[in-house]
């Protein structure tokens, strides 16, 4: 039998940094899904290799994957997963580019946590998923979590849900520039560093994602992105009007 889920790409409506925490940033961000945009993960009866067998169009080795650090870290809490992979592949239908600010990796990592604890019945609490994902990738949280909308904060552990009207988002990835996340933070706190304000951040949180993107200038939604574009030159060329920037770039994104 074979299950499969789909794995979704986010944008960040905004993103402000609050604060240092150690070599992290502590941020305040909306996130939304993009539901025209995401990964279809697979677990495959087939697997003549007799060990984890991942399969898919990736960029890094089987190593540095975040599905295959998502196995090592469940199967310290369930062992018998092991076995399981031994005789399923785990197939993924890569359409979220890489470097590109959409959570691609962080949104694999819950999307087969999501899909193992059903099909294992392990019954985990997402809190539980959440925590098991966050040693992977910062952005994992808000994706377990399956909200539409969340308000994230911390370096991407806390997330609320905010309950607003779906915006239809259309992302543009510029195809020939890759966004490296922890250049860009270092470029942010070496030449850029500024923290929001309690009470900016607040009103932030509080607004709809429509209201803030007809407040907010494309360098005023997001602190990477000035940094980004001085790593990344090229990347201006891509800042037409009415679009913003998410994460740590490279993609662009607007409201259709
Ligand atoms: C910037 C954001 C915003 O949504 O998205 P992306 O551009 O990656 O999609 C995320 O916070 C990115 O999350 P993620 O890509 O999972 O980051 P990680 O792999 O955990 O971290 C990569 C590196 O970025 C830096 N980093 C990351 C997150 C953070 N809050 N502060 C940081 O300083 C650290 O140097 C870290 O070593
Ligand atoms: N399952 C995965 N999907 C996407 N990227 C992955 C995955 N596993 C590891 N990576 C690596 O993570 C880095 C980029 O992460 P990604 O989440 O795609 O981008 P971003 O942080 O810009 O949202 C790249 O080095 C990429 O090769």
């Amino acid at each position: 039998m074979q299950v499969s889920i789909k794995s979704y790409a986010k944008v960040n409506i905004f993103l402000k940094i609050s604060q240092k925490r150690e070599n992290y940033h502590e941020i305040v961000s909306r996130f939304v899904r993009v539901k025209n945009l995401y990964d279809t993960i697979s677990f495959i009866p087939n697997n003549e290799t007799n060990e984890f067998n991942l399969i898919g169009d990736f960029g890094c080795k089987l190593e540095d994957n975040t599905i295959y650090k998502a196995f090592l870290q469940l199967r310290k809490y369930c062992p018998k997963i092991d076995a399981f992979f031994r005789v399923y592949s785990i197939k993924v239908e890569k359409n979220i580019p890489e470097f590109a600010g959409l959570g691609g990796g962080s949104s694999n990592v819950a999307a087969f946590l999501t899909l193992a604890n059903k099909h294992f019945n392990l019954y985990y609490k997402k809190e539980k998923l959440a925590k098991i994902g966050a040693k992977i990738g910062a952005d994992v949280p808000f994706f377990i979590y399956e909200y539409d909308s969340a308000n994230v904060t911390g370096v991407g552990e806390i997330v609320q849900e905010f309950k607003e009207e779906p915006l239809n988002i259309e992302v543009i990835t510029p195809k020939d520039i890759k966004c490296h996340t922890g250049k860009v933070f270092t470029c942010f706190r070496n030449e850029f560093y500024k923290q929001i304000s309690k009470d900016k951040s607040n009103k932030l949180l509080s607004m709809k994602s429509s209201e803030i993107l007809n407040k907010l200038s494309l360098e005023n939604a997001n602190d990477l992105y000035l940094p980004a574009v001085k790593l990344y030159p090229k990347l201006k060329e891509y800042a037409k009007q009415d679009c913003f920037f998410s994460g740590s770039g490279s993609s662009f994104f607007k409201v259709i």
